[in-house]
C-alpha cells in the first residue's frame, strides 16, 4: 500500500490542487521557519550585546503573525479539500457502478459496504491532514538543511546524515505493518457487510428466533482488536521517530555548544542551528503520529479505486434495429473468475426477429448468464455474439439496451408508488398505459397510487414479478423496445394471472426469451432452447 496512490493524483482534480496549493504553502512555510530561527537568533545576539531591539521584536512579531496565518491557511485549505475529493470520488464511485458500460459481475458487496460507508470517512484525515503533511516532509526539510548548510555544514551534516535514518524507519514499519493494516481493512468490510446483512434479513431472523448479538460481538471484537493491533504499531512509529529525532538534535546542540565555549562559533549562527535543527525533523515527526490517519485511508483509497478499475465495454457503433436482426452466438462460453467449470455454454443459437422462445434446462445450467450475456452485462469469456453481423462488443450499451425490456429473476422495486415503478420501464407513458401494462400482468388488482417502501419490502413476491412484467409490456409498447428478456415471470403466480401474462406476452409485437419451468410457459413458446451443463443443445 503506498502512502500516496498515483492513480488517485490522475483521476482527481481535487488531489492534484491540494498538492500544487499545499506546496506552495509549504516552501512559504520554511521561508517563516528559517525567518524566524534568524530573528530570534538576532534578538538573543541584541539582547546580549544591549543593541536595541525594537525593530527584531516587530519583525519577530510579523514572522509570527504570517507563520500562523499560513498554518490557518493550510488547514482551511486541506479541510476543504478533503470534502470536495471525498465528494468528487463517491459521485464517481456511484455513477460507476449505475455505468451501462461496466462489465463482469457485481463488485463485491463487503467492499462496496464499508467503502461507502466507514471506508469514506477515513478520507478526512487522509486529506486534511496526511497529505499536505506529505508535502511538508518532502519541502521543508530540504530547505532547512540548505539554510543550515550556509550557516554551519557540520550541523547540517548531522542532520543530513540521521533526517533519513527516521524517514528509513518509517518505511520500514510501514513495510513490516501492511499485513496487518490489510487485515485490519478486511475486517472493517466483514463488519459492515455483517451489519447490512442483518438489517437486510432482521424479518428471516426475528422468525428463526436468531439473536446475532454473538455474531456481531465476535466480528466487532475482531475489528477491534486489529484497530488496537494497527494503534500499537502507530504509537510505536511515533515513539522510534521522537527517540531519533530528539537524540539527532542533542547531537547538533552538544557539537554546537562546544564549539561555541571554545570560541570557535559565534553565539547568533550557533543559536539559529539550534532553532532550526528541529524544525527539519519536526515534519518527519508529524507524519509519524499520523500513521493511522494514512494508513485507513490509503487502504480506502486502493479498494475505491480498484473499484473503479475493472473492463468497460468500448464499443460504440449503433446498435441493428432488432425488428429485423438476427441474434447469433457462436461457441460463447462465460467463465466466472471464481469458479473451475463453465457457467455457461453455447456452441450455437440463433434468435430470429418475433420468435417467442423458451430457455429451460436443469437449475444452474446457465440460463440467466444467457440473459446477462445478451444484455451485454457479461463479455463471454470466449466465442462471439453478433447482431445482423456487428459483434455485440462493439455496439453501443445504452443504444442496445434501449432495445430491450428486462425481467430478471429478482425484479428491484424503488421507493414510491405501483405507478411510480411501472413508469421506470419508458418514462413518458400515460397512466392509462401504465394500467392497461398492469390488467395485461395480471395485477388488475394493484392500484396505481399504492405506496411500495424502500425497496420493495411491502410488496409480495407475486406481486414484484407481476410489476415488473407490466414494466415489459410498458416498454414495448410505449418505449417501443423490441426484445424481451424474462427470467421466470411466472413463478409463483396461479394458473390464471399465468394465463394472462402469457397471452400478454403472445401478443406483443416484439422477440420473446423466456426461461422457464412451469410447462403452461414453455407450451406457450414457439421454439425450446435447451441448455445443459456445460454445453447447449439445440432442441
Ligand atoms: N457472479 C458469479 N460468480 C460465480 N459464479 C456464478 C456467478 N453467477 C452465476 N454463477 C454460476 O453460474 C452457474 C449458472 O448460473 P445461472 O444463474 O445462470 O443458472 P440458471 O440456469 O439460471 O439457474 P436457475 O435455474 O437455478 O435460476 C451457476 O452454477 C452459478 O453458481
Amino acid at each position: 500500500m503506498k502512502p500516496l496512490d498515483p492513480r488517485l493524483v490522475g483521476r482527481s482534480h481535487g488531489v492534484r490542487s491540494l498538492l500544487v496549493l499545499t506546496a506552495g504553502l509549504g516552501l512559504a512555510s520554511a521561508g517563516t521557519v528559517i525567518a524566524q530561527a534568524v530573528v530570534i537568533a538576532t534578538l538573543v545576539d541584541q539582547l546580549f550585546s544591549s543593541r536595541p531591539l525594537t525593530h527584531t521584536a516587530w519583525a519577530l512579531a510579523g514572522v509570527f503573525l504570517v507563520r500562523g496565518l499560513l498554518h490557518w491557511a493550510n488547514s482551511s485549505v486541506s479541510e476543504r479539500a478533503a470534502v470536495t475529493v471525498k465528494a468528487e470520488l463517491r459521485h464517481e464511485l456511484a455513477n460507476d457502478l449505475l455505468d451501462a458500460r461496466r462489465l463482469g459481475p457485481a463488485p463485491d458487496p463487503a467492499a462496496v459496504t464499508a467503502i461507502m460507508g466507514p471506508g469514506f470517512d477515513a478520507f478526512d484525515g487522509y486529506v486534511s491532514r496526511f497529505l499536505p503533511q506529505l508535502v511538508l516532509v518532502c519541502l521543508v526539510p530540504p530547505v532547512v538543511i540548505a539554510t543550515m548548510f550556509f550557516v554551519d555544514p557540520a550541523s547540517a551534516a548531522i542532520v543530513a546524515i540521521t533526517l533519513p535514518l527516521s524517514v528509513a524507519f518509517m518505511v520500514l514499519i510501514g513495510l513490516m505493518t501492511r499485513d496487518k493494516l490489510s487485515r485490519r481493512w478486511e475486517s472493517l468490510e466483514r463488519l459492515s457487510l455483517h451489519f447490512a446483512q442483518v438489517l437486510d434479513g432482521l424479518v428471516v431472523l426475528k422468525l428463526f428466533g436468531r439473536r446475532q448479538e454473538r455474531n456481531l460481538t465476535a466480528v466487532g471484537q475482531r475489528h477491534r482488536d486489529e484497530t488496537m493491533r494497527s494503534l500499537r504499531l502507530a504509537f510505536l512509529s511515533s515513539l522510534v521517530l521522537e527517540l531519533v529525532a530528539t537524540l539527532s538534535v542533542a547531537l547538533v546542540a552538544v557539537s554546537v555548544g562546544l564549539r561555541v565555549v571554545d570560541g570557535g562559533m559565534d553565539l547568533r549562527p550557533a543559536l539559529i542551528v539550534l532553532l532550526l535543527a528541529p524544525e527539519a525533523y519536526l515534519p518527519v515527526r508529524q507524519l509519524g503520529m499520523m500513521f493511522h490517519d494514512s494508513t485507513e485511508g490509503a487502504a480506502a483509497v486502493t479498494v475505491a479505486l480498484d473499484l473503479l478499475d475493472h473492463d468497460r465495454q468500448t464499443g460504440g457503433q449503433n446498435a441493428p434495429s432488432l425488428r429485423t436482426s438476427t441474434i447469433r452466438l457462436s461457441n460463447v462460453s462465460v467463465q466466472h473468475p471464481s469458479r473451475s467449470t463453465p457457467s455457461l455454454v453455447i456452441d450455437e443459437l440463433e434468435i430470429h426477429p418475433g420468435e417467442y422462445v423458451a430457455v429451460v434446462g436443469p437449475t444452474g445450467c446457465g440460463k440467466s448468464t444467457l440473459l446477462d450475456v445478451m444484455l451485454s452485462f457479461i463479455v463471454p469469456t470466449a466465442g462471439h455474439i453478433t447482431v445482423a453481423g456487428t459483434d455485440l462488443r462493439e455496439i453501443d450499451p445504452d443504444q442496445w439496451r434501449h432495445q430491450i425490456a428486462w425481467v430478471p429473476q429478482v425484479p428491484g422495486l424503488i421507493a414510491g408508488t405501483i405507478s411510480d415503478n411501472v413508469r421506470l420501464a419508458c418514462a413518458v407513458a400515460s397512466d392509462v398505459n401504465v394500467r392497461q401494462a398492469l390488467d395485461d400482468a395480471g395485477a388488475a388488482d394493484l392500484p396505481l397510487s399504492r405506496t411500495v417502501s424502500e425497496a420493495g419490502s411491502d410488496v409480495s413476491a407475486g406481486e414484484r414479478r407481476r410489476i415488473a412484467v407490466a414494466r415489459a409490456l410498458l416498454r414495448v409498447r410505449v418505449g417501443g423496445a423490441q426484445l424481451v428478456l424474462l427470467d421466470e415471470p411466472t413463478a409463483g403466480l396461479d394458473d390464471d394471472r399465468e394465463a394472462s401474462v402469457l397471452a400478454s406476452l403472445a401478443a406483443l409485437d416484439a422477440t420473446v426469451v423466456v426461461v422457464a419451468h412451469r410447462q403452461a410457459t414453455i407450451s406457450a413458446a414457439t421454439r425450446v432452447i435447451r441448455v445443459q451443463t456445460p454445453t447447449a443443445v439445440i432442441a
